[in-house]
């Protein structure tokens, strides 16, 4: 069982953006953050797992065999749902529930309420999406990535609009999520403290290949947040976790 990303290629005209790209193995269980620079192509490689068709498809595998849309629980950046449906309508379409079976379709209004009770949106229900605020939004897109209980997570900047609280309690949900369905989690985050505290394992990209991969505590440090990022900083050690701050 094993999630896989092998010398992946991407180009947009003659700009080579991921140049044979390859990521060790990822386990099930396992939360990966994608960290880099703006431009460095995390958004990339993230649209690359959700194409129906790739070049080469030997190139992102699930458990040997080329990644499909059905193993993907899909977050995008700025998700905006523009439609004029609830909450929970959303849910229950994604799902794509049965239209003529009543049964099915109360079954689904249940576990689609347990689900957002579950990442602490019971609230937003009865909401109509096109009226939500980014962060509730985000929150939402969330319940619509994991409704149909992927194997694969992509989330890209999950926690960019929303507040400290929702940060964590978002994060912590994903833990729970592929913690409890032996998932895989890939997540582009750009805070590295929530990269250090929620993640397995951190990837970071730099000039158009990985240039760091593991345990956070292992490679986040001085010479990579220079050499990635050109920022200087002091990583202080706070319980097991290490702790970044920005310098002048
Ligand atoms: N459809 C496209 N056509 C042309 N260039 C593109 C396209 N999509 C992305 N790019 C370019 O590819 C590069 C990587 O973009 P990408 O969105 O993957 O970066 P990123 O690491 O996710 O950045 P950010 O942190 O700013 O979100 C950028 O230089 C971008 O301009």
């Amino acid at each position: 069982m094993a999630l896989n990303i092998n010398q992946l290629s991407v180009a947009f005209g003659n700009d080579i953006i991921l140049d044979n790209m390859s990521i060790p193995t990822i386990y099930p269980g396992e939360m990966v953050s994608l960290i880099g620079k703006n431009g460095a192509g995390k958004s990339t490689l993230l649209k690359q797992m959700t194409k129906r068709i790739r070049p080469n498809a030997d190139s992102i595998t699930l458990n040997a065999k080329p990644l499909t849309l059905n193993d993907i629980g899909y977050l995008p950046q700025d998700h905006r749902v523009s439609a004029n449906i609830t909450v929970i309508e959303l849910l229950i379409t994604t799902m794509h529930v049965d239209a003529n079976s009543l049964f099915t379709k109360a079954k689904s209004a249940e576990k689609a309420l347990t689900l957002l009770d579950k990442i602490g949106i019971f609230h937003l229900a009865n909401k109509i999406c096109s009226e939500l605020s980014g962060g509730e939004s985000q929150l939402v897109g969330l319940a619509q990535a994991v409704v149909n209980q992927p194997s694969v997570l992509i989330l890209d900047e999950p926690t960019s609009a929303l507040d400290m609280h929702n940060q964590f309690m978002l994060l912590e949900y994903v833990k729970s999520y592929t913690r409890e369905h032996n998932a895989y989690a890939l997540m582009v985050i750009h805070d590295l403290n929530l990269a250090i505290q929620y993640s397995d394992k951190v990837a970071a990209l730099h000039n158009n290949n990985l240039f760091a991969y593991g345990e956070p505590s292992r490679i986040i440090d001085q010479v990579l947040i220079k050499n990635v990022f050109n920022v200087n900083s002091q990583i202080i050690q706070l319980e097991q976790h290490p702790v970044v701050v920005a310098c002048l």
